[in-house]
C-alpha cells in the first residue's frame, strides 16, 4: 500500500518486554524498508542508547530532554520535522517511523501530538501503538497503574517471550488483556527467532488512527467478544481489571453532533486524563460521511470518514477505555445524543 504520508509506529511496553531486542533487529537485520527510530528514555538517558545502532539507511533520534510526557509535543514535532528535512536533502523518502518509548513513559502525549500538532499531518500519520508485553512476567506487572495505561492505548498487544511461556501462561494473560482492551489486536512472538519480515509485520499496518477508519475486523471482534443479547453497552469484566474500565456503546439510531459535541466536552472535564482513549465511528445526523472519533485525555479529533453506501447498515461504535470512568454515566449520555424519529418515540 502507498501512502502519501510517512506513517509513524509508537512502541511502547513493559519493563524488559523486549522494545530494545525488537528496535535492535530492525535497525541492524535486512528488511528492505528504510525505517528510522526516535527514541526517548525516561530518567536514564542514554542507557539504552549504548546497544542502539545506527547502520546503513537506518536513523536514530533520540530525545534527550529527559521525560518525554513532559516535552513531548515540541520535540517530537522537531524530531519529525528534522527527518524529513534531513531525508530531503538526501533525496530518500523514510518508508516507516517508530518512536520507541521506555515501560514507564505515558504514551498519551506522544499520541496527542498527533492528534494537535497537525502541520506534521501533511508527511506523517500515526499507523498504530503497538505495546509490548512479557508474556512470562504480565500478570504482575499488570499491578502498575503505568502498564495498565500502555494496554489501553494499544492498537496492537504483542505478546513477547512466548518461547518461554506455557500454553496456560499465554491463554491466561491473553484472556485479561482482552477483557482490558477489548478493541487491540493480540499477537504473540518470540524476538529472537522470529524473522525480521515477520516481526515488522506485527508492527505494522494497524491502522489505528486512519481517518477512513472502517473496522470491519474490529466489528466482528467486539461482536465475537459479547453476548449476542447485549450487544448495546457493556463494562468488561472490571473485577478482573482493577479500575480499568472498557465499555462499547453500539447504536442503530443517528446521533444529534451538537449534543455529542456537549457530551464528549462533559466527559473530558468529568474524567479528565483519566479517559485514556477513546475511538469509534458515528452515524450522525445529516452528515453524509461517517464520523471518525480518535480521542486521548482532553484532545479529542471528529473527523469525515468515508461516504455511507447505499446497502450499508448505518450505525455507530464508539468504545471507551479509561481509569475508574462510569459506563452507565457514558451510556446514559451518549443514548441522550440519539436522534428518535417522532413515529419511533411515540411507538
Ligand atoms: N526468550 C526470549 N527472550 C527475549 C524475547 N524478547 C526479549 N527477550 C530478552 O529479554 C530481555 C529484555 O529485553 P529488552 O529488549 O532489553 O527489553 P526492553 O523492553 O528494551 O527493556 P527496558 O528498556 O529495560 O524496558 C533481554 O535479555 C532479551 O534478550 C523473546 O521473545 N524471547
Amino acid at each position: 500500500m502507498t501512502h502519501i504520508t510517512t506513517p509513524v509506529t509508537v512502541i511502547t511496553g513493559f519493563l524488559g518486554s523486549g522494545k530494545t531486542t525488537l528496535v535492535n533487529r530492525i535497525l541492524r537485520e535486512l528488511h528492505g524498508q528504510r525505517v528510522a527510530v526516535i527514541e526517548n528514555e525516561f530518567g536514564a538517558v542514554g542507557v539504552d542508547a549504548e546497544f542502539l545502532v545506527t547502520e546503513g539507511d537506518e536513523t536514530v533520534i533520540q530525545l534527550v530532554n529527559g521525560c518525554l510526557c513532559c516535552t513531548v509535543r515540541g520535540d517530537l514535532a522537531r524530531a519529525l520535522n528534522t527527518l524529513s528535512e534531513s531525508s530531503e536533502i538526501q533525496g530518500f523518502v523514510f518508508d516507516r517511523v517508530l518512536i520507541e518509548t521506555t515501560g514507564i513513559a505515558d504514551p498519551g502525549p506522544i499520541i496527542q501530538t498527533f492528534l494537535a500538532e497537525t502541520a506534521i499531518l501533511t508527511r506523517f500519520h500515526l499507523d498504530g501503538v503497538v505495546t509490548l508485553i512479557d508474556s512470562v512476567h504480565a500478570f504482575s506487572q499488570l499491578d502498575k497503574i503505568e502498564n495498565r495505561a500502555q494496554v489501553a492505548y494499544a492498537d496492537r498487544l504483542l505478546l513477547t517471550k512466548c518461547d518461554l511461556a506455557t500454553p496456560s501462561q499465554l491463554e491466561a494473560i491473553s484472556g485479561r488483556l482482552a477483557e482490558m482492551n477489548p478493541r487491540a489486536e493480540l499477537l504473540s512472538v518470540d524476538l529472537h527467532n522470529a524473522p525480521v519480515a515477520d516481526v515488522l509485520n506485527l508492527l505494522f499496518d494497524a491502522h489505528g488512527y486512519s481517518f477512513d477508519y472502517v473496522p470491519p475486523e474490529e466489528l466482528k471482534q467486539l461482536k465475537g467478544r459479547r453476548p449476542a443479547a447485549d450487544l448495546s453497552f457493556r463494562p468488561v469484566a472490571p473485577r478482573h481489571t482493577n479500575d480499568i474500565v472498557s465499555c462499547i456503546f453500539e447504536s442503530n439510531v443517528p446521533l444529534d453532533l451538537e449534543r455529542l459535541n456537549v457530551f464528549f466536552d462533559m466527559a473530558q472535564q468529568r474524567y479528565g486524563s483519566r479517559l485514556w482513549r477513546y475511538k469509534g465511528i458515528v452515524w450522525a445526523e445529516h452528515q453524509r460521511p461517517r464520523l471518525v472519533v480518535q480521542g486521548v485525555q482532553n484532545l479529542l479529533q471528529i473527523t469525515g470518514g468515508t461516504i455511507w453506501r447505499a446497502f450499508e447498515p448505518r450505525h455507530t461504535l464508539l468504545v471507551f477505555i479509561g481509569q475508574a470512568i462510569d459506563p452507565g454515566w457514558i451510556k446514559a449520555g451518549l443514548r441522550r445524543c440519539e436522534v428518535i424519529s417522532e413515529s419511533a418515540s411515540k411507538g
